[in-house]
């Protein structure tokens, strides 16, 4: 079996018809949770799961659509399932996590002082590739989102790009797909407005066709349906479905 991708959300950071856009990456034995927003807990709930059911947790970057629900994994995994939960991210961003994001709930004297009591903290270098599994290798890639502020899209088992939230940067997406052997592409994508911190449709929509037709489009908005017919080649991504990569 190869592996498969199910989103536990395909929202923007503030949809209310979509929940944030988290994934599980499946590989048979093995599930790796791809960012943790609030809505996260919910998301699995809706689905028959739970914390209990997945292996490690990857962080992209820090927003709360994308970490926002490591408060509640972490009290789950400590004290309801007694174990810790591997946690696969860069050194910086484990800082900014712990002393800017986590600290503030979780601190607990004698109990709680680091990520360490939490979680099997295991650092990712960017632009390293790097076997999570017998079956999943993860290369992070440092991408634009918004300024001073790290944030690492995926290359996963050197064929497909899982974007994090990015600016559009059309010469990576091109280098992938032709010097790398890049065959899917999992993009974020603002279907109004200018993109700013994100990635527009109306960019994607300059893409050449053979790179559109391989691209699917998540952190949408709640007017996703009304985009249904100008998405030229490319797909929207649905939560919940499995696609098989
Ligand atoms: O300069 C900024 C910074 C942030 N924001 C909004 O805050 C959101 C945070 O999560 P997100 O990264 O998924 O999306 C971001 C945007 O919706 C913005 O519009 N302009
Ligand atoms: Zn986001
Ligand atoms: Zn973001």
């Amino acid at each position: 079996m190869g592996l498969q991708l199910q989103m536990l959300g395909t929202g923007s950071a503030f949809a209310k018809n979509y929940y944030n856009n988290n994934a599980l990456l499946y590989d048979g034995t093995f599930t790796l949770l791809i960012d943790c927003g609030v809505t996260a807990p919910h998301a699995l709930h809706r689905l028959g799961m739970s914390f209990n059911d997945i292996d490690a947790v990857l962080i992209t970057h820090i927003h709360a659509d994308h970490v926002g629900g490591l408060e509640e994994l972490a009290f789950k995994t400590k004290f309801t399932f007694k174990r810790k939960m591997i946690l696969y991210i860069t050194e910086e961003l484990a800082h900014s996590l712990w002393e800017h994001t986590l600290k503030g709930g979780l601190y607990q004297e004698g109990e709680i002082s680091s990520l360490d009591d939490i979680f099997e903290v295991r650092f990712l270098q960017p632009l390293n590739p790097q076997s999570l599994t017998e079956l999943i290798t993860v290369e992070l890639l440092p991408t634009n989102h918004i300024p001073g502020k790290a944030s690492y899209s995926l290359y996963i088992n050197e064929s497909i790009f899982y974007s994090s939230d990015m600016t559009f940067e059309p010469s990576l997406l091109l280098n992938l797909v032709q010097e790398r052997g890049c065959r899917t592409i999992f993009h974020e994508c603002q279907l109004s407005g200018p993109g700013e911190v994100h990635t527009t449709l109306q960019e994607l929509l300059t893409l050449p066709e053979d790179i559109q037709k391989i691209t699917y489009l998540m952190h949408y908005a709640d007017d996703k349906d009304d985009y249904l017919h100008q998405t030229g080649d490319l797909t929207f991504l649905e939560q919940n479905l499995i696609y098989e990569l």
